[in-house]
């Protein structure tokens, strides 16, 4: 097929699923080209989108990938520092497009809004979300709603959580595993980052028995962009360039986030050793996950129930047996790559589970559900190839 008659059929399907196959026969670039045109000829957003937080690197993520976006187009931004500045100065990468001004969100007219992607700070978060019109659907991609109880919240968050209605209502959004929750939901809580690349290989070995409960060692890292754009000491140049170190030993706060979905999986009450370490890069995340595997259990087991457990998911692939997972391979995407490795210590296996913090772990899965729960295909708007290297 030439990429002409891609474009031509491609903008003429519907049904994002027939693009999907379509595309899968084609090229990446192609299908970017034909849903700018869908926009182009289409200037009354089916769905109209506010990005609270747009000024931030969450936020300037969900601007980019919805270009992409044939149904949802963005009517209000808001900034805090930042707002008055033209987005087009704050962010000049992205200023193709007829984007509104930056407002605080004391100014912002929610009447010109059906959606929300929520990009602030966790704790802000609460209180904004709080008083939003009860009618908008929102992805909240901070911390504020990820866990179920409130005591918790409190106890790894430092102060009482001050929406616990709301705590009760979220629904959480790790899409493959929650897929039918998110689509009825109201409002949803896109997980963390670090918690996306662990539990997408281990919630399904867990439901399967196939790994031991204890004993879990996670060794994950970032890059910095996962610290937000804020101005801190720590995440000067100097201070990352040309070296590492490892951050929240055993009090790191996506440590009950991932036990409280391990534990749903399992049945049962799963403790982890987590420890996340900052990386001199400026995108990406690997975790390497440590486990006991259940008796009579192979790695070739493990790893072919996790392909035949996301053999239908566009999102995550289970790579061949022996191929490494490298963050260069999702960079800039939304998919996630996992492989499984025997241990020389017998009983034991080593997996390793890529993504890209910003696509994956925030605004691209925040993208993926916000699609399900406006009835969309949920790959709509984010069919990127990985930018390599
Ligand atoms: N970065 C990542 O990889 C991931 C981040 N997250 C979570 O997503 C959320 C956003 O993160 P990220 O984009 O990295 O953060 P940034 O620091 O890059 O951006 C924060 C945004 O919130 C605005 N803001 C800050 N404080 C306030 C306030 N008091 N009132 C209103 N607006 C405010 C900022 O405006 P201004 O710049 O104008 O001051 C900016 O637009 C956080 O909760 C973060 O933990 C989740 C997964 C991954
Ligand atoms: C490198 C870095 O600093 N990463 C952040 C996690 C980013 C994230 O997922 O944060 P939320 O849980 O707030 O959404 C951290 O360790 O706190």
């Amino acid at each position: 097929m030439t990429s002409s008659t891609f474009s031509s059929l491609s903008c003429l399907l519907k049904d994002e699923s027939q693009i999907l196959k379509l595309r899968k026969r084609s090229v990446g670039n192609v299908f970017f080209k034909c849903s700018m045109s869908v926009k182009s000829q289409n200037p009354q957003p089916e769905v109209r989108i506010g990005v609270l937080g747009a000024s931030g690197y969450t936020g300037s993520e969900i601007v980019r990938l919805l270009a992409n976006h044939p149904h949802f187009g963005i009517t209000l931004m808001t900034a805090d520092r930042k707002a008055g500045q033209p987005f087009s100065s704050v962010f000049p990468h992205l200023f193709t497009q007829d984007l509104p001004e930056l407002v605080t969100i004391k100014d912002a007219d929610f009447s010109k809004v059906d959606a929300i992607f929520c990009c602030l700070p966790h704790g802000t978060t609460q209180e904004v979300i709080k008083a939003l019109p009860k009618e908008l659907k929102i992805v909240d991609l901070s911390a504020d709603f990820r866990l179920q109880d409130p005591f918790e919240y409190e106890e790894w968050y430092g102060q009482p959580h001050r929406a616990v209605d709301l705590q009760k209502e979220a629904v959480y959004g790790l899409t493959e595993i929650l897929r039918d929750e998110v689509k009825g939901a109201r409002l949803v809580a896109n997980p963390g980052c670090y918690p996306t690349s662990i539990q997408l290989p281990l919630v399904p070995l867990m439901k399967a028995n196939l790994i031991q409960l204890g004993g879990i060692i996670i060794d994950s890292k970032s890059g910095v962009s996962g610290a937000g754009r804020g101005a801190k000491e720590a995440n000067l140049y100097t201070e990352i360039a040309e070296g590492m170190y490892s951050y929240g030993i055993t009090r790191h706060r996506h440590v009950p986030e991932i036990e409280q979905g391990l534990s749903e999986a399992a049945k049962s009450k799963v403790t982890v050793s987590f420890t996340p370490h900052l990386m001199p890069m400026i995108r990406g995340m690997q975790s390497t996950i440590y486990v006991e595997m259940a008796p009579g259990i192979t790695t070739e087991d493990l790893h072919q129930h996790l392909k035949v457990s996301y053999k239908e998911e566009e999102f995550v692939r289970v790579l061949d047996k022996g191929v490494v997972p490298r963050t260069h391979n999702v960079r800039g995407s939304n998919y996630c790559h996992i492989n499984i490795f025997p241990d020389r210590i017998q009983g034991r296996a080593i997996i390793v589970s890529v993504i890209d913090n910003l696509v994956k772990g925030a605004s691209g899965q925040a993208l993926q559900n916000l699609n399900l729960m406006m009835g969309f295909h949920e790959t709509t708007g984010l069919l990127y190839q990985p930018l390599f290297p």
